[in-house]
C-alpha cells in the first residue's frame, strides 16, 4: 500500500511532514473496517482463504481505486465480508489501534457498523466484547483512547436502523466505550429524515448525533441531519460550501465538519483536491477538523490527510497544532482528557518551534 500512499502524498515541506507526524493528534472520523490496512487483510484472508479481496499489496492498490462512491461501497462490503468471527473483530480493532498509535493518535472515535457484523452471523454479546477487549488491551499497551461511533448503513434500510439503535442502547449490550450514533453508506436515494426515529431513541439513551451528510448529496442533507437528526457533527458536509446561511449557521453553533481531503477525492465528491472547499469553511469560521476516513482504501494516513490540509490553508507548524485542537475540542472526550491533549500538542510545539 505504501505506492499507493506515495503517489498521493502531499508536497508538504520535509519539516512539516516531520511535525506532522510526531503531533499528539485525535481521529473523529475513521470507520473500523475502512481502516483495515494490507497486513490485516492478509491475516483476515489467511484465516479465510476463499475471499475475493487480494492479499498481495500490488493487487489491493488496484482493488482500492475506486470509480464512483458506489464501486467502492461495493470494495468496502467485500472487505466486511472477511470479518467471520469473534477473534476476527478483535484483531481488527486492536491492529487499528495500533496504526493509529504509530501516528501518534492519542484518541479516536472510531465509526463501526455493527449491523454488518450481527446480520452476517457474529453474536451481538461476542462482537461487543470483542471490541471491548481490544479497547482495554489498546489502551494499556499504546496509550490510545478508543471510543466508538455506532453507524446505521443508511442503504440496508430501516431494519439495519432499528438493529444499531437496539444495539446502542439496550442496557445488557451496549459497550462502554460507545458515545455517538451515526449515519453512513450512500446518501443518494436515503433521506435522511426517515432515521429521525432512531436518532431520537439513541439521543435519549445519551448517545451524541454525527451522521454522514453531504459527502455526495448537496446541502440540504446537511439541513436534514441538522433539522431531524440534531447532528452535533457533521460527516464530510462537504457540499456546506454550496449554502452560505448554511455556513454561517454551523460556524454559529459551532457544529464542527469532519473533513476527509483525500476520501473526497478517492470517492470522486470532489473533483481535485486543490477544488476541495475546505478553505471556504475555515473562511466561514467553521470548526473543522481533518481526518482519514477510510485510509488504506484510499491510500492515505491521519498525518497525509495533515499534510494536505496544511497545503490547502497554507498553514505553518502553528496552524497545524490549531487544526489538531480543533479535534480535540469537536471530539466527545470529557474536558480533563481535552485539556491533557491539548496541553501535549501545546508542550510539543513550543518544543519543535524553540530556537
Ligand atoms: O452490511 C451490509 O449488509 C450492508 C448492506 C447494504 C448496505 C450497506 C452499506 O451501505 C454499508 C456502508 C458502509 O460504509 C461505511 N463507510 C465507510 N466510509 C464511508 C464514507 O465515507 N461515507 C459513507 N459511509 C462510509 C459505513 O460506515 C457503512 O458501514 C451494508
Ligand atoms: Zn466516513
Amino acid at each position: 500500500m505504501t505506492d499507493h500512499l506515495d503517489v498521493l502524498v502531499d508536497p508538504a515541506p520535509l519539516d512539516l511532514h516531520a511535525f506532522i507526524a510526531s503531533l499528539p493528534k485525535a481521529e473523529l472520523h475513521v470507520h473500523h473496517v475502512g481502516s483495515a490496512s494490507p497486513r490485516i487483510v492478509a491475516e483476515l484472508a489467511a484465516r479465510h482463504p476463499d475471499t475475493k479481496v487480494p492479499t498481495d499489496p500490488e493487487a489491493l492498490v488496484d482493488f482500492f481505486t475506486f470509480t464512483d462512491f458506489a464501486r467502492f461501497i461495493d470494495v468496502y462490503l467485500s472487505v466486511v465480508d472477511l470479518i467471520r468471527t469473534p477473534e476476527d473483530v478483535r484483531l481488527l480493532t486492536y491492529e487499528v489501534a495500533r496504526d493509529l498509535a504509530r501516528q501518534q493518535v492519542r484518541y479516536a472515535e472510531l465509526t463501526i457498523t455493527p449491523f454488518s457484523s450481527t446480520r452476517r452471523g457474529i453474536d451481538e454479546r461476542a462482537f461487543m466484547d470483542a471490541i471491548e477487549d481490544a479497547r482495554k488491551a489498546a489502551e494499556a499497551e499504546f496509550g490510545t483512547v478508543l471510543r466508538w461511533c455506532f453507524d446505521i448503513p443508511g442503504e440496508a434500510g430501516l431494519e439495519s436502523a432499528e438493529e444499531t439503535v437496539r444495539l446502542a442502547t439496550d442496557e445488557r449490550l451496549r459497550p462502554e466505550g460507545l458515545v455517538s450514533f451515526g449515519l453512513g453508506g450512500p446518501e443518494i436515494g436515503v433521506p435522511r429524515p426517515q432515521f429521525k426515529p432512531y436518532f431520537d431513541r439513541a439521543i435519549a439513551a445519551g448517545l451524541r448525533s454525527v451522521p454522514h451528510a453531504g459527502e455526495t448529496t448537496g446541502p440540504q442533507t446537511v439541513w436534514d441531519a441538522l433539522t431531524h437528526l440534531r447532528a452535533e457533527r457533521i460527516g464530510h458536509g462537504t457540499s456546506s460550501a454550496q449554502d452560505d446561511r448554511l455556513l454561517a449557521h454551523l460556524a454559529e453553533h459551532r457544529i464542527a465538519l469532519e473533513v476527509c481531503p483525500t476520501s473526497n477525492i478517492a470517492t470522486r465528491a470532489v473533483r481535485t483536491l486543490d477544488e476541495h472547499p475546505i478553505k471556504e469553511f475555515v473562511k466561514a469560521g467553521v470548526l473543522v477538523t481533518v481526518n482519514s476516513d477510510d485510509p488504506p482504501m484510499f491510500g492515505t494516513d491521519l498525518n497525509n490527510e495533515y499534510a494536505v490540509a496544511a497545503r490547502l490553508l497554507e498553514l505553518d507548524e502553528r496552524g497545524v497544532a490549531e487544526l489538531a485542537k480543533n479535534a480535540v475540542d469537536a471530539s466527545f472526550l470529557d474536558e480533563a482528557g481535552k485539556s491533557r491533549i491539548r496541553d501535549e500538542i501545546d508542550t510539543y510545539t513550543a518544543a519543535w518551534l524553540a530556537p
